[in-house]
């Protein structure tokens, strides 16, 4: 068993994957083991997580996910703790494993009731196997009913009693990180400050590290029941461990500024257009570039020349027809508002890298011709990176952020596809997806970069990547890290902002 820190690589395996991995350990092994081995590792980290546990209540659903619950019930009573079970399931409709663990729990002497005892307090232990990876839309008629299995799931998620959930945290969706409709945790059940816990058995799912599932699984743990030779072919990656440092692996000591390539920054648009000044966003993602280690930066503003100095003195201010277009890696939209629609097709045509976000995805969405020639730069063998939050990936996709949401997986790796490039999806667990890799979920980061201005850092950071060299996947992925471990390391004590995030970077 390890407890996942998230900062190491880790394969990832749906729930097809995993049934796959399942199906084969159970082939080879004595009939009901790997659900006893299910129970067992539940039970140690049950004990290693609440020693002192007066009462273990342990809640447990009709399917195999309850039967790990049944399983652990009977090891903590061998191991002397005092358990009652809460399980709505009957007998002769419990799957074989289930059943079987069921006949162990009532064989060693463990106590059935209807609810949990009463007076857990915060040294206890709540167990919540209710639903693992069969969780299934409602319209499927499910054999528990539904009202008693929510209001289980509301006395473990409100009681004050530690909470390990067994597999998944009942009701989210282990593919796509989101709840079952009715499963969220209302506004009472999330601020509860009970301790969580989450352990993933056999396999680590997608759905735990984006959208709800960072929240959802809370302090996570793996065990892969000794059956990690069966494991398939992963279906995703998570980020973490040492991602490539293209400065200090291509940097020869006669190293001179033009070695880490030019950053040109296009965007932000001037006060004068529409009466909205957006230039701020083209500074910002100047100054990540330049922190992240461009060797030169040069920011090309849509405000018809109204600035004369740019804030810094080490970006270079251009016009757009003055940028030297094979020698630049463009970061084009940030705060580019309707002014960048003109310089597009340029942009499009001959950047020879390309880092395309906010209003420059805006602009492709609803232009036929700028999106036929963003995915003509696939084929004039020109890289591109684009960088969409969920309502800009929506309207690339012709579909509603909430959509989107619902599977983020699918939907970073539909619009990779479409437009033959890498694709950061941002949000909580952002998913960098390029035709013909494994797609990746980053897992740094925190509720912090939710402030204005930390996507136009993220664009220049991936910018000064790309300028360094790495290849689109590669930069896209190591710059989401650095940018969410920016966050993650922020001081206590003093408040982020983009721009003094874009000056920490590295
Ligand atoms: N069979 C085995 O050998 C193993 C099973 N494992 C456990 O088994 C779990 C998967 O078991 P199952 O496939 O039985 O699935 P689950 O136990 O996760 O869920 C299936 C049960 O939940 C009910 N249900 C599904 N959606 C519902 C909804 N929306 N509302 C109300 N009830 C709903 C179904 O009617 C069914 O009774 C894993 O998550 C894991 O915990 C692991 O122990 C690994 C080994
Ligand atoms: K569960």
């Amino acid at each position: 068993m390890e407890r996942i820190n998230f900062d190491q690589a880790q394969a990832l395996h749906s729930v097809a994957a995993t049934r796959a991995m399942e199906a084969a350990a159970a082939s080879s092994l004595p009939a009901h083991a790997l659900m006893q081995r299910a129970g067992a590792a539940c039970a140690r980290l049950a004990l290693a997580l609440a020693p002192h546990a007066r009462h273990v209540w342990i809640a447990c659903g009709s399917g195999n996910n309850g039967g790990d619950g049944l399983e652990a019930a009977a090891w903590l009573h061998q191991a002397g703790k005092n358990v009652s079970v809460t399980w709505p399931g009957a007998p002769e409709t419990a799957p074989p494993d289930a059943h079987a663990a069921w006949q162990r729990a009532v064989a060693a002497g463990v106590v059935f009731a209807p609810g949990p005892p009463p007076g857990l307090g915060p040294h206890d232990l709540c167990i919540d196997a209710l639903l693992g990876i069969g969780l299934r839309s409602q319209a499927d008629a499910p054999r528990m009913p539904p009202t008693a299995l929510h209001a289980l799931l509301r006395q473990l998620r409100t009681s004050p009693a530690t909470l390990l959930a067994v597999d998944l945290p009942s009701g989210l969706d282990a593919d796509t990180g989101q709840y079952a409709a009715g499963f969220a945790p209302d506004a009472e059940e999330a601020a509860a400050s009970t301790a969580r816990h989450t352990l993933s058995l056999l396999t680590l799912k997608p759905g735990l590290f984006t959208a709800q599932g960072r929240d959802a699984c809370a302090s996570l743990w793996h065990d892969d029941l000794q059956c990690g030779a069966f494991a398939p072919a992963a279906t995703a990656e998570l980020s973490g461990g040492r991602q490539p440092d293209a400065r200090k692996a291509r940097a020869p000591h006669d190293s001179h500024k033009g070695s880490f390539g030019d950053v040109a920054v296009i965007g932000g648009e001037g006060l004068q257009a529409r009466g909205m000044g957006m230039t701020g966003a083209a500074w910002l993602a100047a100054s990540a570039a330049l922190h992240g280690g461009a060797g030169r930066v040069m920011v090309a503003l849509l405000d018809d020349g109204q600035t004369l100095a740019p804030p810094w003195p080490e970006l270079m201010l251009r016009r757009v027809d003055a940028l030297d277009w094979p020698q630049v890696t463009a970061v084009c939209g940030c705060g580019g508002g309707e002014a960048v629609r003109a310089v597009l097709p340029t942009v499009l045509a001959q950047a020879a890298r390309l880092v395309l976000d906010a209003d420059g995805l805006n602009a492709v969405a609803s232009d036929n011709a700028l999106a036929a020639a963003l995915r003509q730069r696939a084929h004039a063998g020109l890289p591109t990176v684009l960088t969409p939050h969920p309502l800009e990936a929506a309207r690339l996709l012709q579909c509603t952020a909430a959509q989107v949401q619902a599977d983020r997986l699918a939907a970073a790796q539909a619009l990779a596809e479409r437009y033959a490039c890498s694709v950061v999806l941002k949000g909580s667990g952002s998913i960098i997806a390029t035709p013909g890799q494994l797609p990746r979920i980053n897992p740094t980061g925190n509720a912090r970069l939710a402030t204005a201005g930390t996507g136009d850092v993220l664009a220049g950071l991936i910018g000064a990547r790309l300028a360094q060299g790495l290849a689109p996947h590669a930069a896209a992925c190591s710059a989401v890290l650095a940018h969410g471990a920016a966050a993650d390391h922020w001081p206590d004590d003093r408040s982020l902002t983009a721009s003094a995030l874009a000056a920490f970077l590295q």
